[in-house]
């Protein structure tokens, strides 16, 4: 933390423990993020240059080019793909060798041409073994017999045995049937990279999202130098959707001004060559409550005051105007700001192909929401609810009749054992369906345009998908003075990322040592799979009491929820209560209760749980927004046009919704190689230059750094089983080359590197464990493990340990 400081006082604001990026927000303009900086860090290692978020991405893209620069299949593209394949490789200056896969360029020519000519043999004959063997003869190297021939095997230069004459190398991994070099998709989908992700985590105003356009930004600007209108458009799309998300589920709060108030996983398709070909975007949970309720200080959705900045022709389409207040936006009037941003966020639509047409359905729901924040109800003197208010601008808005509208306000009509059955609102009920009618109508439109631009990046059908790399911007640990139903869902999220990364980073780890038996004191961290259990397990979790609370056909307070949640979860030591713990006074009765997260301790307010874990429309407003003339509303409730009889089945809660998308999410992560970016807040003033020892500390402890640090502390640089461990280096050895005459090869490893006196490592019962200093250490393993950790960046990133921050 000290060193952190140190380095944020001299705007250095990144640093490393092992591959985990720790950022700290400068909340000033730093020129690090230009096309030199970008140039700085292309191609090069992340201990090579200083820590920053583009030696991430970079790390990420390098991941997966290597599987076109360093494995066979690369080779088996077509002939344009093949003429590629020289312009890929980054020489290093002085050895003239690509970083990553050892080619020289003159190799690489060389083999451009043995593969076209392999080619031009006809579709069965085309194999790596040939291509290579076709290089060796082009190069006038046909016989090749010796101990450095080598052989591309599986991404690693494989010694092979002396062989005499091009024909002798028709060797047995040649024979038999030839894979065809028109790939099939079956055979790409086995021969897929590995997919990457970046998990950007931090609290609130931390840097997240500034962070995961710096990632995209790096991507998109590092691309072959081959510019095809199609990368061209699709980089732009990428860039620009993230402008449409910031307007629609971006707000200005306490904490941050431009705060995303939506989890957002974006996965960036790339091609064979490393260039982004598509994306998909998923998005989690939008804090819809905000869109009627703010609190003292805060603002609503972006999109709601660039709808009312002077540049926008719906304010007046709808009788609104730019500086009246709105009950919905609180104080908050829209500004300069807001008509400059309304501007970018048309253009964004614009390059996103959104019609003028589906626009103006856009800003026509946004103006309909405000609208709807405006009506007022009043009860007439024979017990009719009478609407008041904007009304003919709130039915024009929202494309539906007066009258239709007040109806669905009025009353509500029930199917109950197939009989239809009316039932009139009170004014109290009125209210609150004018605001859940809002709050979906919004909700709704946020997550059909995230659908819009995700038709608009998709890959298209036909274009090779070889390799994505995924970016997770999702909301930090939150703890407010009033935390409710969204905070618990946020906090869960973190719970479960945060087992992901002690199942990735803390746990397996130390695991692995365990498992073969190295020497290692087992560094102690808190593992919080017992709090996700609290939360989600199965019938005895809090999610599964609330949604039987839900379901029960009586309706169930949430004071009853939470004596029910007492009942059950009352011996549980990550949970309490009023009526738990009576001594406690901070709590309140029959209102509160407290989580013990990981982060620290959350009260809860059990106030509208019921509610918003139901989060259920009435059908008679699901069916109101189906008949809107708005031909996207419309299109964005089609379970409004389903008959009333025929919707008994209550759709699964919000809670159940969100734990289903969250172990969906975490189940993709799992598949993916992951690099962290752990954002830190200096101040909770947004300032620059100023530093709360307090708060980093806070998030230090959550972010679950101080573990980190310790467990790549005592780490390992490098591991690798004996057997390809002794593959790859026995050529340095006299007793192991060309064959090690004892019994195992764990003995000819420890043979190897006591004839090269190396002592720096441990031998474990299947692997070697490579210490950090000898990576620097001894030149020729040096060499080779600095070329083995750049096939496995995981381990690449432990090397970064010493150099850059412990
Ligand atoms: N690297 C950076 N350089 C300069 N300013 C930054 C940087 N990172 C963040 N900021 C500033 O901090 C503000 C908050 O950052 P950001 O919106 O990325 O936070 P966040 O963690 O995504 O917050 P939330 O979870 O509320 O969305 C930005 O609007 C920007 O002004």
């Amino acid at each position: 933390m000290c060193c952190s400081f140190i380095g944020f006082q001299h705007n250095k604001i990144y640093t490393y423990i092992g591959e985990v990026l720790v950022s700290v927000n400068p909340y000033k303009t730093l020129d690090i993020y230009n096309a030199q900086h970008m140039a700085q860090y292309r191609g090069r290692e992340m201990f090579e240059v200083p820590p920053h978020v583009f030696a991430v991405a970079d790390a990420c893209q390098r991941v997966l080019r290597q599987q076109m620069r360093c494995q066979p299949r690369g080779l088996r593209w077509n002939t344009s793909g093949a003429s590629n394949f020289t312009g890929c490789l980054t020489l290093h200056a002085e050895t003239q060798q690509c970083k990553h896969c050892c080619f020289t360029a003159g190799l690489a020519s060389k083999m451009v041409v043995a593969i076209r000519a392999v080619l031009a043999q006809g579709p069965t004959t085309c194999t790596c073994q040939d291509a290579m063997r076709a290089t060796h003869t082009e190069s006038g190297r046909g016989s090749c017999a010796g101990p450095r021939r080598a052989y591309l095997h599986g991404g690693i230069w494989t010694p092979s045995h002396r062989t005499r004459g091009a024909g002798r190398a028709r060797d047995e991994s040649c024979a038999g049937p030839r894979p065809s070099p028109i790939v099939t998709n079956s055979a790409r989908a086995k021969r897929r990279g590995k997919d990457t992700c970046v998990l950007i985590s931090g609290e609130s105003g931390s840097g997240k999202t500034e962070a995961s356009k710096f990632i995209m930004k790096y991507i998109a600007a590092n691309t072959t130098q081959v510019h095809r209108d199609y990368i061209d458009r699709v980089k732009n799309v990428l860039i620009q959707s993230n402008s449409i998300l910031e307007t629609f589920g971006n707000a200005k709060t306490n904490r941050n001004d431009n705060s995303s108030r939506f989890g957002k996983y974006m996965d960036i398709h790339f091609d064979y060559k490393g260039d982004p070909v598509g994306g998909h975007i998923s998005n989690y949970l939008l804090e819809k409550s905000r869109v009627v309720g703010l609190q003292p200080g805060e603002r609503n959705f972006h999109a709601f005051y660039q709808l009312l900045s002077t540049n926008n022709p719906h304010t007046k389409k709808y009788g609104l105007t730019s500086n009246a207040q709105y009950k919905i936006l609180g104080s908050e009037r829209a500004t300069a700001q807001d008509s400059k941003l309304y501007s970018v966020t048309n253009s964004a639509f614009n390059a996103l192909g959104f019609s003028q047409a589906v626009l103006d359905d856009i800003w026509s729901i946004v103006a309909g929401v405000v609208l709807l924040g405006e009506l007022t109800f009043t009860e007439t003197q024979d017990g009719q609810l009478k609407v008041g208010g904007p009304v003919k601008h709130c039915v024009s808005a929202l494309g539906v009749t007066e009258d239709a509208l007040r109806t669905a306000m009025s009353g509500r009509v029930l199917s109950a054992g197939g009989e239809l059955v009316s039932k009139e609102h009170s004014l109290s009920d009125a209210n609150y369906t004018r605001l859940a009618l809002a709050k979906a109508a919004y909700d709704r439109l946020f997550t059909w345009i995230v659908q819009q631009i995700n038709r608009a990046i998709e890959v298209p059908v036909g274009t090779y998908k070889n390799t994505l790399i995924g970016v997770l911007d999702i909301y930090g640990f939150e703890i407010f003075d009033t935390n409710s139903f969204e905070q618990f869902c946020i906090n869960y999220c973190n719970e479960k990322l945060q087992q992901l990364f002690i199942e990735l980073v803390l746990k397996q780890e130390q695991e692995e040592y365990a498992r073969e038996g190295i020497q290692w004191t087992p560094i102690q961290y808190f593992n919080n799979r017992v709090i996700c259990e609290l939360v989600d397990a199965p019938h005895q979790g809090v999610i599964a009491i609330m949604d039987e609370a839900c379901l029960n056909p009586t309706k169930i307070s949430d004071k009853q929820l939470l004596e029910a949640l007492d009942k059950r979860l009352g011996s549980h030591k990550h949970y309490t209560s009023r009526q738990l713990a009576p001594a406690d006074k901070k709590l309140k009765h029959g209102v509160d209760f407290r989580i013990t997260h990981y982060a620290g301790d959350v009260t809860y307010a059990i106030t509208g749980f019921m509610d918003k874990n139901k989060d259920s429309l009435w059908q008679d407003l699901k069916r109101l927004l189906h008949s809107s003339t708005n031909n996207s509303l419309s299109d964005m409730w089609p379970e409004g046009g389903t008959n009333i009889q025929k919707t008994s089945k209550r759709p699964p809660s919000a809670a159940t919704l969100f734990r289903s998308s969250m172990a969906a999410l975490v189940a993709g992560l799992q598949t993916k190689e992951p690099f962290y970016v752990r954002c830190v807040k200096p101040n909770p003033l947004q300032a620059p230059n100023t530093w709360d020892d307090q708060l980093v500390r806070h998030q230090v402890a959550y972010l679950g750094l101080v573990e980190n640090v310790r467990v790549r502390r005592a780490g390992f640089a490098s591991r690798q089983r004996y057997d390809r461990f002794l593959k790859r280096y026995k050529m340095l050895s006299q007793y192991t080359w060309p064959n090690f005459r004892g019994n195992n090869d764990k003995d000819a490893v420890m043979v190897l590197l006591k004839d090269l006196q190396v002592n720096d490592v441990q031998y474990g019962h299947t692997k070697l464990f490579i210490s950090k200093s000898m990576v620097f250490a001894k030149f020729p393993i040096r060499i080779g493990l600095a070329w083995e950790l750049q096939l496995e960046p995981s381990h690449c990133g432990k090397a970064c340990v010493q150099h850059w921050m412990l």
